[in-house]
């Protein structure tokens, strides 16, 4: 049985008098939920938002980080600062980090292997454009990016990873993939990662959808076979919407 597990990427939204504020907001409206609840706020929030979320349900994670624990990287944030701060979550090859910043499946692996090297869980994300959907690209796209990005880890941390299936075409434009297509391509994924590392341990693996989550969404999309949760973009701005989807 897979805990569901949903978070929050605030992506490049709130200053950190917002942020705290809405997370004040939420401790409240999902300390019952019965899944795992991250929120994953800006470089600039996170250590006062890890420090006003201690003792409650609702864990941290980064957006994004270097794979080098320190250097010569002007603007970036390593492994050791995330995990010094308290953080427990980072997200991994979002799909706005591969097109905006050129990440390549190469350093989405280096950052997943940089993550579990200081004690960090990779939340990684896949996804196929709506032109590679289009062309009956997304089993190929999606298989290159997990057997790449997912290289060289051993089977107790594919247990532990969380993958996010992300199709760009859903993301932040009100378009989602349908609850059951959406689980096709879990389904492929998890699959996928059972070649690589073995059946028990890809069982054991969660993986979430993301693309335009909403309340109205969720419940259909948790009720499939394969959806292990959800990382949530838009929604996860306002406390009344991301709550609930937490307590979906
Ligand atoms: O990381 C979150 C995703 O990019 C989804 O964003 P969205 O819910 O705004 O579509």
């Amino acid at each position: 049985m897979r805990t569901p597990i949903i978070a929050g990427n605030w992506k490049m939204h709130k200053t950190l008098e917002e942020s705290l504020e809405l997370v004040k907001g939420l401790k409240d409206e999902v300390s019952k939920a019965k899944c795992q609840v991250v929120v994953c706020p800006t470089f600039l929030s996170l250590a006062a938002v890890v420090q006003e979320l201690k003792g409650t349900n609702i864990d941290v994670g980064a957006q994004n980080m270097h794979f080098e624990d320190q250097g010569a990287y002007t603007g970036e944030i390593s492994p050791v600062m995330l995990k010094h701060l308290g953080v427990k979550y980072v997200i991994i090859g979002h799909s706005e980090r591969r097109q905006y910043f050129a990440e390549t499946d190469d350093m989405v692996n280096k950052k997943v292997l940089a993550a579990y090297k200081h004690g960090l869980i990779p939340i990684v994300c896949v996804g196929e454009t709506l032109n590679e959907r289009e062309s009956n690209s997304t089993f190929e796209i999606i298989g290159n990016q997990i057997k790449k990005g997912l290289a060289n880890l051993t089977s107790e941390q594919i247990e532990e990873l969380i993958v996010a299936y992300e199709p760009i075409w859903a993301i932040g434009t009100g378009k989602t993939a349908t609850a059951q297509d959406a689980n096709s391509v879990i389904k492929y994924i998890r699959d996928k990662v059972a070649q690589m590392y073995g059946k028990e341990s890809a069982e054991k693996m969660r993986i979430q959808y993301g693309g335009s989550v909403k309340p109205s969404t969720i419940k259909e999309q948790m009720a499939q076979s394969d959806i292990d949760g959800a990382l949530v973009g838009g929604a996860s701005l306002k406390v009344d919407e991301f709550a609930a989807i937490v307590n979906f």
